[in-house]
């Protein structure tokens, strides 16, 4: 079970969600979402299949707009954002996909060199040296440096990713099922890994996700969607201690160790 993380800022919102709505035709997927994420806080989102978790998250990055309700992150509503803006806050939000998607023509030290040359071209040769040693030591994985990911195992290739996209040093980190499709061991390797992002870098998250260990490893909070909004949040036994049919459905179909 996650010890909840001490330096969580109680008093300081990195993101604010209220009343958001969003459709697609006849498909109303979002039906009123209300969530606040806290500096330093992992909140982990939980919900089957369709439930409208990837559509929540490309609407905090803007990749999507929402048909009603606000969504302010870092301190701006993020559909009231220029597209210039809106690059800025990106780069402030690190976004972990599903496929970790390492170029594989470049090496492991390259790939993670690549958002850093594009975003930042006054960075010398030592700096950009500098900070690919401090996410690969954070990440476990020095000595990959110079191979290339075909080389790497899934769960490496994975960590990979999430370094790549700490490199810019985001405030918010959003993970898109991080566990998924990697066994046991290796998915206890991510959730480490994501609570050491959090210590090292202080990073509020949001965890998307179905694995019942990796929420019960990484959350800090658990918000439960059902039907396009949070019908439950709080600590992982909080929520699971519910009378609530789908939650324990939820709960019963999953393995917890
Ligand atoms: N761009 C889009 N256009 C039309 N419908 C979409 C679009 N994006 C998502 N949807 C629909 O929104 C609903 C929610 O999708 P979403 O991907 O957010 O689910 P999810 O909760 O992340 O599911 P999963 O756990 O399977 O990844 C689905 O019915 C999906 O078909």
């Amino acid at each position: 079970m996650k010890t909840i993380n001490p330096d969580i800022d109680p008093n300081e919102v990195v993101i604010s969600i209220r009343d958001l709505y969003k459709s697609f035709g006849n498909n109303h997927v979002l039906r009123g979402v209300d969530v606040d994420v806290h500096k330093g806080e992992n909140v982990v989102v939980l919900g089957r299949s369709g439930t409208g978790k990837s559509v929540l998250i490309k609407i905090i990055v803007g990749l999507l707009q929402q048909d009603a309700g606000t969504v302010n992150v870092l301190g701006q509503e993020v559909d009231q954002l220029s597209n210039a803006e809106l690059r800025e806050l990106r780069l402030k939000v690190g976004f972990s996909f599903q496929s970790s998607a390492l170029y594989d023509s470049m090496t492991v030290g390259e790939n993670l060199a690549f958002p850093l040359k594009r975003n930042n071209k006054r960075l010398s040769k030592e700096q950009i040296d500098k900070m690919v040693d401090i996410v690969l030591d954070a990440v476990g994985l020095t000595q990959t440096i110079n191979q290339y990911p075909s080389e790497l195992s899934g769960g490496q290739r994975k960590r990979i990713g999430i370094g790549r996209t700490l490199i810019l040093r985001p405030q918010i980190m959003l993970y898109d099922e991080p566990t998924a499709g990697l066994d046991p061991i290796t998915c206890t390797e991510i959730n480490n890994l994501i609570n050491e992002v959090q210590r090292r870098f202080n990073t509020s998250s949001i965890i998307i996700t179905h694995d019942l260990t990796c929420a019960k490893e990484t959350g800090d909070r658990i918000a439960v969607m059902q039907e396009g909004k949070f019908v439950s949040q709080g600590s992982f036994d909080e929520v699971f201690r519910t009378d609530n049919d789908l939650i324990k459905e939820f709960y019963q179909y999953n393995f917890i160790q």
